[in-house]
């Protein structure tokens, strides 16, 4: 999907909501349980009551890579179920020197060999330019590069500064030479409300991946004061506020009206933006 298919999207649903699939075998509804493969029914579920109010679903793989190849199975399952013109995100966060990082650019895109193949892949910046090449060689795929994270521990590296400014700025700066806004999203946390004029001054174009809201704290309003730009520009992501909305039989239903409140509050914002 390039990026005048997802603002078409966004313009269809009235929406720019992400759902993180992060699903722990723990949590889930009791009655899930004895199934064969409780967590793509969980998923399955939650795929059936979201999908008309998301763009986007964002499994993390390290809740599918913690159970081994019955997660991997899940994962696969998952990703295969979810609609056509949905965007796909495999959150892994990988990166490794170049010729490791192609098996893992297969690993997530290469769907004739892997059995998956999602739109984009979360990458780590810090291996630099050749260790995110290999992601960028999928021309019709999107690499989201870690810039200005969510966690507490966002500051021990992402804001030090040197000559370049802050680091982050450092890694928007170099890595937009490396592909345009047509391949290269940013993650940036939507704690980070008060940074994201200046992510804008520096990345105009592109994509945000943005997560944060919901569980972490993060306020869609503050987000979308400087984030939002002509085309949305905003995939923003909510995994535990909306997966976990209830515990019982109706829990999809439960997910689904914390999708929908996220729906019509980004459904005002992009009325008075003049984007609808
Ligand atoms: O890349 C990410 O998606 C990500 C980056 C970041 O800075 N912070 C962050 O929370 N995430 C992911 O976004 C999701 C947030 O989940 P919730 O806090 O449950 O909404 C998890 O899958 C995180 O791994």
């Amino acid at each position: 999907m390039n990026k005048k298919q997802l603002f078409e999207q966004i313009r269809v649903k009235k929406s720019f909501l992400c759902v993180g699939l992060d699903p722990v075998l723990e949590n889930l509804p009791e009655h899930l349980l004895d199934l064969e493969d409780p967590v793509f029914e969980f998923n399955k579920q939650l795929i059936d009551a979201t999908q008309d109010l998301c763009v986007a679903y964002k499994p993390n793989t390290a809740f599918y890579e913690s159970r081994g190849l019955k997660g991997w199975k899940s994962l696969e399952q998952t990703w295969a179920y979810i609609p056509k013109d949905i965007f796909t995100i495999a959150d892994a966060k990988r990166g490794d020197i170049g010729n490791t990082s192609a098996m893992y650019a297969d690993a997530f895109f290469k769907e004739e060999q892997s059995g998956l193949g999602f739109d984009a892949v979360t990458v780590a910046p810090y291996m630099g330019k050749d260790s995110v090449s290999p992601f960028l060689n999928y021309a019709d795929k999107w690499v989201i590069l870690l810039a200005l994270t969510s966690n507490a521990g966002h500051s021990d590296f992402q804001l030090t500064e040197s000559e370049n400014g802050k680091l982050y700025e450092e890694v928007i700066r170099s890595s937009s030479g490396w592909a345009d806004s047509e391949q290269l999203m940013y993650v940036v946390g939507a704690t980070r409300g008060s940074e994201f004029a200046n992510i804008r001054r520096l990345a105009p174009d592109h994509f945000l991946l943005v997560p944060g809201v919901g569980a972490q704290g993060g306020s869609l309003k503050d987000v979308c004061e400087f984030g939002l730009n002509d085309h949305c520009g905003l995939l923003v992501n909510s995994s535990r506020g909306i997966i976990y909305a209830g515990k019982g039989t109706d829990f999809a239903e439960k997910a689904r009206a914390e999708a929908l409140k996220l729906q019509q509050e980004m459904e005002s914002i992009l009325t008075e933006a003049g984007l609808l």
